[in-house]
């Protein structure tokens, strides 16, 4: 980890850049492989899969037996825990529910919206490294609350030609109605187009590496609606001289062992508190299962040593998060000053893992900076808001002058033309 102290602001662009692959190679790579899967569907999909995630399939389909076995396999302690999970994600989002209200912007003139259900939605289980059955629950609960009708899943097999046990409880669970066998650019462009064998969807949701967040990127440009950008995972820990090492190195270390693109961050006011993090993050690391790749992912990662709290905010803020926690002595007043970032967690006993699996909140989100203009997936989400109108006689009178002003000023003559067939009739029963 990179020890700064007191950075000056003309060195932030740097300290704060996100690590990434080659982005002109990164999409070129990502741009053939959609292309193949648009023009041969499934036999590119299976090509891909034998390629990527080293598995020959000769259907990409879960099939019922397949479902009914993996479901078997997941132990009882799990299967409660997971249930726990999906039972608060479900409480927290449906408090989301839109109730629309009827508005009169004018006797006679009456405006609403309808929340509806986005009809068919692809969602993205990332299984490269560690199977997020966690993830299903993030997405389906939200999507089946919202009354989406077609709730598909892809995620990558394993070795085996299996999809893992607990994402496919976790799918059961929360009422998925089909699982492909498929990860990666391959699974997005399969969404995106649809193949033989997996249907073309609406909108695409869902977290993943670079690869999958770019293949959304790109097919989102004309063709289907995604989610949002949500890639390699970051924490950042704002703290001062109040805050536990020991909590926050284990923060550090719990989104850097997602990936070797993690990111880390530590932001302080305090020098000692500092330096025993890095002892902190030294010792816990050599105990995890899966230090190489955190190791590698805190070579990205900084701890840095800022004047005062403001300096922290704004350093914060420019950086936008994915996950903020605040761990300092006034969390409620420095988290009101927090404008930019995904998901915050406040105080020394809300780790972002319990954002991660149970609190209820949504854990996927926006990365790289883009939580400086998108929010994490909610129901809204899964939902579109239409718009109505129902204009009486008495309201038509009233706008209608108005729009024929606008209307002839914008030379359009036939929207004109449309309010005064209207008026006119309107002034001939009058006259009657
Ligand atoms: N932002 C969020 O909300 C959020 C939530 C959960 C996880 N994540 C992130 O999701 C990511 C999961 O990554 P993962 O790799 O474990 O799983 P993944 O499922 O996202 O990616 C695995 C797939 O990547 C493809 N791939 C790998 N190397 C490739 C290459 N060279 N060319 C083309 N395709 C290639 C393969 O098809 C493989 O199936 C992590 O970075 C994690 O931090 C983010
Ligand atoms: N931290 C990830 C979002 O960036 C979500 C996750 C799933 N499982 C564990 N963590
Ligand atoms: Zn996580």
């Amino acid at each position: 980890m990179k020890l700064i102290k007191y950075p000056s602001r003309t060195e932030w662009a740097e300290i704060l850049k996100r690590p990434s692959l080659d982005t002109e190679n990164l999409f070129d790579t990502v741009r053939s492989i959609i292309d193949r899967v648009k023009d041969e569907g499934d036999r590119a999909v299976k090509e891909y899969e034998a390629v990527f995630d080293k598995v020959e399939l000769s259907n990409i389909v879960v099939t019922e037996e397949e479902w009914t076995e993996g479901i078997a396999n997941v132990g009882e302690e799990l299967k409660a825990a997971i249930t726990l999970a999906k039972k608060n994600i479900e409480t927290f989002h449906a408090a989301q529910r839109f109730t629309g209200q009827k508005v009169e912007t004018m006797p006679g003139v009456t405006c609403w919206q309808k929340a509806v259900a986005i009809e068919k939605v692809g969602l993205y289980i990332p299984g490269g490294t560690a199977p997020l059955f966690s993830t299903v629950l993030m997405l389906a609960v939200p999507a089946k609350i919202a009354g989406c009708q077609e709730v598909v899943l892809c995620t990558p097999p394993g070795k085996n030609g299996k999809v893992h046990p607990a994402v496919l409880f976790a799918a059961q669970l929360a009422g998925v109605d089909r699982i492909f066998k498929v990860g990666g650019v391959q699974a997005i462009a399969a969404m995106a187009y649809g193949t033989e064998s997996v249907p073309k969807v609406y909108k695409i949701f869902g977290p993943g590496n670079q690869y999958v967040t770019a293949a959304k990127q790109l097919v989102s440009l004309r063709d289907v609606a995604i989610d949002m950008p949500a890639g390699p995972s970051e924490v950042e820990v704002l703290a001062d001289a109040s805050a536990n090492p020991v909590f926050v190195a284990a923060d550090l270390l719990s989104q850097a062992e997602h990936g070797v693109d993690s990111q880390a961050m530590l932001v302080t006011t305090s020098e000692d508190l500092l330096l025993e993090v890095v002892e902190e993050v030294e010792r816990q690391l050599i105990e995890l299962p899966r230090w190489e790749i955190a190791a590698k992912s805190l070579s990205n990662s900084k701890l840095i040593l800022v004047r005062d709290m403001k300096e922290a905010l704004e350093l914060t803020n420019e950086y936008a998060p994915e996950h903020l926690i605040v761990e300092t002595e006034s969390h409620t007043e420095v988290a009101e000053r927090v404008v930019n970032a995904g998901s915050v967690f406040l105080g020394s006993y809300s780790p972002e893992s319990a954002g991660d699996y149970a609190s209820g909140t949504n854990h996927t989100l926006p990365t790289n900076g883009y939580a400086k203009a998108y929010s994490g997936v909610s129901l809204d989400s899964f939902i579109r808001k239409i718009t109505f109108q129902e204009i009486l006689p008495e309201g038509i009178a009233a706008i209608g002058p108005s729009i024929e002003i606008m209307a002839a000023n914008e030379q359009l003559d036939a929207h004109k033309n449309a309010v005064s067939v209207r008026l006119e009739k309107i002034d001939n029963k009058k006259l009657k």
